[in-house]
């Protein structure tokens, strides 16, 4: 247990009927009597004076005592109620530092609440993302994770694959019986069925991120099809160079916009052609990697672009570049040149990225196609939840194809040790120092 008492305005910044400063650790106790006199009964509010150091009130409102464990931290837990000005709030907080209080870093009451096991990851997490929320979708999923359905279905996973593997392991022991043969057989199906379970999770999930952090759009095609024009076009400013130059982008530029509140995350890339300098070479090829990893691609052609000859040096069959799983929506793009009417037409979405024509349409279609439906259940979820559902996923297939190949059950029991280990790393099972540090610096203060 730190043995530091932390202090932090809990409340934003700015003016606000009340506004909470939050302290939490050892010397709370001390700390509260000596700013506003006796204790007050547990988690019961009690109006009272706010003392300065000079005896005179510095503001008056209420007081909350919670004594640990029972608290959101799960040590000794104040809050001062006073009114929401920036100086009353400074002078509390300055007088609490003055006592012998710190101020808490960003995250630091949700990490000590993870530290003393008031609460896990996936529902620390839950706090700031239910904080954070930009639409009502992610909101509703973030609660779900604060009521703890992620981490209970994360729980049950490891759980069953636990109780694999002391069956696996209690046929190591006995490995001088012939029952390794028949104990497998039972092994595959119940590994198909966690494996089955898994993937189920990951979707969910998936959709918790997405609506979290909004989808990848990848917008490619051939040099000087107007791609960067198009994402500024999206984004309203000047994200990306334009230059009459091919060849202008060479790196993925990612940039994060709200198209109608659905966030997306929107990449522009290099144009594709063949040769080029090494540096327009590997923007090809990271172009390449983005596509794979897109949700959906738009693919950008120039309406006035004469047609390819057979040895040029841009990519003669653009189809065939496209990844096969990726959906694709194809933007017809300078039209105020070529004179075609702005919209849908039957090869894709007619626009000019210069005159902004048709760009309506096209946005519509983005938020038809990406916007989130609410109906199912969904986590919040974060890219190292995935990362480690990844992870899991693949360990598990390890370990199944090792029971399928008749491997030891040592092999098969290893796999299912590094299953148990990356789903652990979810709630905080399992969960080295570095990265802990990484997920409460997110946080803001106060929380
Ligand atoms: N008239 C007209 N010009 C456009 C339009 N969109 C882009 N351009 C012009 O086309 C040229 C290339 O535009 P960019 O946006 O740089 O094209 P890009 O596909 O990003 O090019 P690279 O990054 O080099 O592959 C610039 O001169 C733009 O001003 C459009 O809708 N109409
Ligand atoms: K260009
Ligand atoms: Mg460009």
């Amino acid at each position: 247990m730190p043995d530091t008492t932390i202090c932090a305005v809990a409340t934003p910044p700015g003016r606000g009927g009340i506004g909470v400063i939050r302290v939490s650790g050892p010397t709370t106790a001390s700390l509260i009597e000596t700013v506003v006199g006796p204790l007050p009964s547990a988690r019961r509010a009690s109006f009272r004076r706010f003392a300065g150091d000079d005896g005179v009130a510095i503001d008056e409102g209420l007081v909350l005592w919670f004594p640990g464990p029972h608290s959101f931290t799960g040590e000794d837990v104040a809050e001062l109620h006073g009114h929401g000005g920036p100086v009353v709030m400074d002078r509390l907080l300055q007088r609490l530092l003055g006592l012998g209080a710190e101020l808490a870093s960003p995250g630091e009451f949700s990490q000590r609440a993870y530290s003393n096991g008031r609460i896990d990851l996936t529902r620390a997490e839950a706090i700031a993302d239910l904080i954070e929320a930009g639409s009502e979708s992610a909101a509703r999923a973030a609660v779900r994770s604060l009521q703890g359905e992620f981490a209970q279905t994360v729980e049950r996973l490891v759980r069953r694959l636990t109780d694999l593997r002391v069956h696996l392991e209690a046929g190591i022991d006995f490995a001088d019986e012939p029952l390794e043969g028949l104990a497998l057989d039972g092994v595959v199906q119940r590994i198909e069925a966690i494996a089955a379970e898994v993937a189920e999770t990951r979707r969910a999930a998936g959709r918790g991120q997405r609506l979290q952090e909004g989808l990848t759009v990848v917008i490619a095609g051939r040099p000087n099809a107007g791609k960067s024009s198009l994402l500024n076009a999206l984004a309203g400013r000047d994200a990306a160079i334009v230059t009459a130059l091919a060849g202008t982008t060479r790196d993925v530029l990612d940039t994060y916009l709200h198209i109608d509140g659905l966030p997306l995350r929107v990449l522009d890339t290099a144009g594709l052609r063949q040769g080029g300098d090494v540096v327009e070479q590997e923007g090809v090829r990271r172009a390449r990697q983005a596509m794979r990893e897109a949700d959906r691609i738009l693919l950008v052609t120039d309406d006035t672009a004469p047609a390819l000859a057979a040895d040029d040096s841009e990519i003669t069959d653009l189809q065939a570049e496209l990844p096969a799983s990726v959906p694709v929506t194809t933007v017809v793009n300078k039209i105020d040149l070529s004179g075609r009417t702005p919209g849908v037409a039957n090869d894709g979405f007619a626009v000019s990225a210069l005159t902004g024509d048709g760009m309506a349409a096209l946005r519509e279609h983005l938020r038809a196609s990406l916007g989130e439906d609410d109906t199912e259940a969904v986590f919040i979820a974060r890219r190292r939840h995935l990362q480690s559902l990844d992870a899991g996923a693949a360990a598990i297939d390890e370990a199944l194809e090792a029971a399928h190949a008749g491997a030891g059950e040592e092999l098969v029991a290893e796999s299912l040790g590094e299953a148990q280990r990356a789903l652990g790393e979810i709630t905080g099972a399992v969960t080295p120092e570095d990265l802990l540090g990484r997920i409460f610096s997110t946080f803001c203060i106060g929380k």
